[in-house]
C-alpha cells in the first residue's frame, strides 16, 4: 500500500485529518516565500500532535546552518526535506551535522533529469521525485504541476522514494499504478487555494492512494 505525505500543513485540524486518514509523513514548510510557510512556534504546536511512527518532515530550500539550527531547537523534526539546489555534498554535510535523515527533492521534466536520482540516491535517505518547477516560478515545488509519469516506468532507485507534482484525489491512483511509486506526496491537490488545506480533500487523497493497485 502506498505511503502518503501531506506537505505544507499549517492548521491543527488538517494535521488531525491527515493522521486519522493514515498519512505516514507530515510536512512543515520553512521556506518564507511559500504561502504554506510556518513559523517555528506554529510548527512546534503541530509537531506535538504527531504520534511516534509518523514522520514530521521539515521542508527547506537551500537552508543555511543557522536556519536549520534555529528550527531544530524549537521543532522536533524526524526528517529534513531539501527542496532547492543543494548539491550531493551539501546533503551529506547536513545529514552529518544535524543527525537527521534527509529527503532530497529532484525536479523532473525530461529523461535528462533522471540521472540526478542516481546521484542523490547515493547520499540522501529518501528521494522526492517531483515535477521540475517552471523557470520563472517563485516556488521550486508546490506548484500543482505534474510531469510525464511514463518517464518513471520500469525505473528503480537506490533509496525509498515518493512521487510528487500535481497529484490529486482524482489522479493519484493512476499515478501509483503507472509508476509503482511506493509513496506519494501532495500539497496543492488537497487545497482550495494556495496554502488553504481542506480536510475532505486530504481524506479523499489518502483513501485514493491507499486503494491504488
Ligand atoms: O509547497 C510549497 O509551497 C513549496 C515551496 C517551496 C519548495 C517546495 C514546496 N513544496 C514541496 C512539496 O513537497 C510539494 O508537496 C510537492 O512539490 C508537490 O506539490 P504539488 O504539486 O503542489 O502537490
Amino acid at each position: 500500500m502506498a505511503q502518503v505525505k501531506i506537505c505544507g500543513l499549517r492548521e491543527p485540524e488538517h494535521v488531525t485529518a491527515a493522521l486519522d486518514a493514515g498519512a505516514r509523513y507530515l510536512g512543515f514548510n520553512f521556506f518564507p516565500k511559500s504561502p504554506r510557510a510556518v513559523s517555528g512556534a506554529q510548527a512546534a504546536e503541530l509537531a506535538d500532535m504527531v504520534p511516534a511512527g509518523i514522520a514530521r518532515v521539515g521542508l527547506f530550500v537551500n537552508p543555511e546552518d543557522a536556519l536549520l539550527e534555529s528550527v531544530l531547537a524549537e521543532v522536533p523534526l524526524d526528517m529534513i526535506q531539501l527542496h532547492g539546489g543543494e548539491t550531493p555534498e551539501r546533503v551529506t554535510e547536513i545529514k552529518a551535522r544535524f543527525g537527521l535523515p534527509v529527503m532530497k527533492a529532484v525536479g523532473i521534466a525530461t529523461q535528462e533529469d533522471l540521472p540526478q536520482l542516481i546521484d542523490y540516491g547515493t547520499v540522501a535517505d529518501m528521494l522526492l521525485v517531483d515535477a521540475k518547477a517552471p523557470k520563472d516560478a517563485v516556488l521550486p515545488g508546490g506548484n500543482g504541476l505534474a510531469f510525464d509519469w511514463r518517464l518513471l516506468v520500469g525505473r528503480r532507485w537506490l533509496k525509498p522514494w515518493l512521487l510528487a507534482g500535481g497529484l490529486t484525489p482524482a489522479n493519484v491512483a493512476e499515478a501509483i499504478r503507472l509508476t509503482k511509486a511506493p509513496g506519494v506526496d501532495v500539497s496543492s491537490g488537497v487545497e482550495t487555494a494556495p496554502g488553504q488545506k481542506d480536510s475532505g480533500l486530504i481524506r479523499d487523497f489518502i483513501a485514493a492512494a491507499k486503494e491504488a493497485p
